[in-house]
């Protein structure tokens, strides 16, 4: 029996998963230490700081700006200011990864449930999904803020299993960062680790997901055509 006989529903990260939200956050972020009159970053630097929520992001482009730690008030002066720039562009850059919607459009119809597991704070993320027209396959969505714990704790995944009364082998975890395959492992559900996303710039692999695909649309392979969540 394969790992994945028996998942009948899918929680996904958003960032660096369905989303290639880089772009957008980047721009936020410089527009934030541009106003501070602060050196700026690239993507690139983004891209290896994304992962812990909006406000690691900014704590980790701070002390990049700054060349030290970073002091609370200073974080928290200008948390909102990055909050109202990312917000007048959430999706301006931004892109859905391929093969997205046709593997979502898949599962839904084989009978999968499927809910997003983010750590971007919640007054984005169905923005977000909105402008990406990917909203309504999804019937649970938790941003990094929903719960008093985001990824890597499995609170999350829990929560879900709690809310759909499934047992731990009924629920797949699929994301591109260690933070997910870590809240997989300890809520004991299995996971998928996506090789194109945002990981620190660290191999997925070395996190231990149960399949590792270079592919979004490998997803639907690993789920045996789709046809379990029906079957069951
Ligand atoms: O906002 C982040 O830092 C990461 O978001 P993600 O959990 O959707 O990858
Ligand atoms: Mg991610």
């Amino acid at each position: 029996m394969s790992k994945f006989s028996q998942i009948k529903a899918v929680a996904f990260d958003l960032d660096g998963t369905l989303i290639d939200s880089v772009p957008d956050l980047a721009a936020a972020t410089r527009a934030t230490l541009a106003e501070l009159e602060l050196p700026l970053c690239s993507d690139e630097q983004v891209r290896s700081w994304v992962g812990n929520g909006a406000q690691m992001l900014m704590r980790r482009a701070l002390s990049f700006a700054l060349d030290e730690q970073v002091a609370e008030e200073q974080l928290q002066a200008c948390m909102p200011r990055f909050m109202h720039f990312y917000k007048l562009n959430l999706q301006q850059h931004s892109v859905l990864y391929a093969g997205v919607e046709s593997v979502l459009s898949r599962l839904q119809q084989a009978g999968y449930r499927m809910a997003i597991v983010t750590n971007k704070p919640f007054e984005f993320t169905i923005p977000l999904l909105k402008a990406f027209n990917i909203d309504g396959y999804f019937s649970l969505v938790l941003g990094g803020d929903s719960l008093s714990k985001m990824k890597p704790d499995p609170l999350p995944l829990q929560h879900i299993l709690h809310e759909w009364q499934l047992e731990t082998v009924q629920l797949l975890m699929v994301g591109d960062s260690k933070n997910d395959i870590l809240a997989a492992k300890a809520a004991k559900v299995a996971s998928v680790g996506l090789t194109y996303g945002y990981n620190y710039g660290e191999d997925i692999g070395l996190s231990g997901p149960d399949a590792v695909c270079e592919q979004f649309s490998e997803i639907t392979a690993l789920l045996n055509q789709c046809d379990k969540a029906t079957e069951q």
